[in-house]
């Protein structure tokens, strides 16, 4: 069985002003029947992940280079990730892949090295508005899918995240069908692919407009393990309705 996670993603948004919803939200969830991970900007890793030391919640970044070391500007490797305290990191967000040109290739590099420096991916997967018309959806997925998971993936390394990119901040959610549809797509590929064992442990989020409101509908999605939340995750009074859901669901 799949571990429950809910994921928040902050994106660019945040300061050290914004660890005291890291705070409020470590309060409030001392224990926890699900995985909960805070992916903050680069520059807070270090001291979120002091913060929320010994508690139920895991830091995560929301990128890492696909090498160890060496002239690559602004970039950060994944085993300085780790060294943080963080244990998690985001590759293949649908907003890096469309503004860094990031392709599949790219993307598992970054999964490998993240599994190297002891870190869990969270591998992003969405088909466009575009595909989604054209019927495309569930070849986009696969090819995304294979292409981007490494060999030999396990529960431990990788976590999936189906985000249409149609979804993301838009307020437009999928119909329950149509996420379970890619989920259950999903589901098989992995199963396929890495034996019904693992592909069954390896947790599946969705991503894309999840806020309190929606988020006990999706979570009672078959192959919906938890969620990977932008916006709503900013502030610890809008999170916390999604772990609660999640917890209960
Ligand atoms: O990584 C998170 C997703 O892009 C979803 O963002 P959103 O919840 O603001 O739509």
């Amino acid at each position: 069985m799949a571990k429950k996670i809910a994921a928040g993603n902050w994106k660019m948004n945040g300061t050290s002003a914004s660890l005291s919803e890291l705070e409020t939200l470590t309060k409030s969830h001392s224990t926890c029947d699900c995985a909960i991970v805070i992916c903050p900007p680069a520059p807070l890793l270090f001291r979120a992940a002091n913060l929320t030391q010994d508690s139920a919640i895991n830091i995560g970044a929301q990128d890492c280079h696909t090498d160890q070391s060496g002239a690559f500007t602004g970039d950060v490797a994944a085993h300085m990730i780790a060294d943080t305290g963080a244990s998690y990191v985001i590759v293949g967000h649908s907003e890096r892949r469309e503004a860094y040109a990031e392709r599949n290739r790219d993307v598992r590099n970054k999964a490998e090295a993240a599994r190297d420096a002891g870190l869990t991916a969270i591998v992003c997967l969405g088909e466009s508005l575009e595909d989604r018309e054209a019927d495309n959806t569930l070849d986009i997925i696969g090819g995304q899918l294979a292409g981007s998971v490494p060999n030999g993936a396990t529960a431990d390394t990788v976590v999936i995240a189906y985000e249409p990119i149609w979804a993301i901040g838009t307020g437009k959610v999928p119909t329950l069908d149509q996420i379970i549809q890619v989920h259950d797509f999903i589901r098989g590929e992995l199963c396929a692919r890495f034996g019904t064992e693992t592909g069954n442990q390896i947790s599946l989020l969705y991503g894309g407009s999840v806020k309190a409101s929606n988020a006990a509908e999706i979570f009672k999605a078959k192959n919906v393990d938890g969620a990977l939340v932008g916006g709503a995750s900013l502030q610890a009074s809008d999170f916390s309705p999604i772990i609660d859901a999640l917890n209960t669901a």
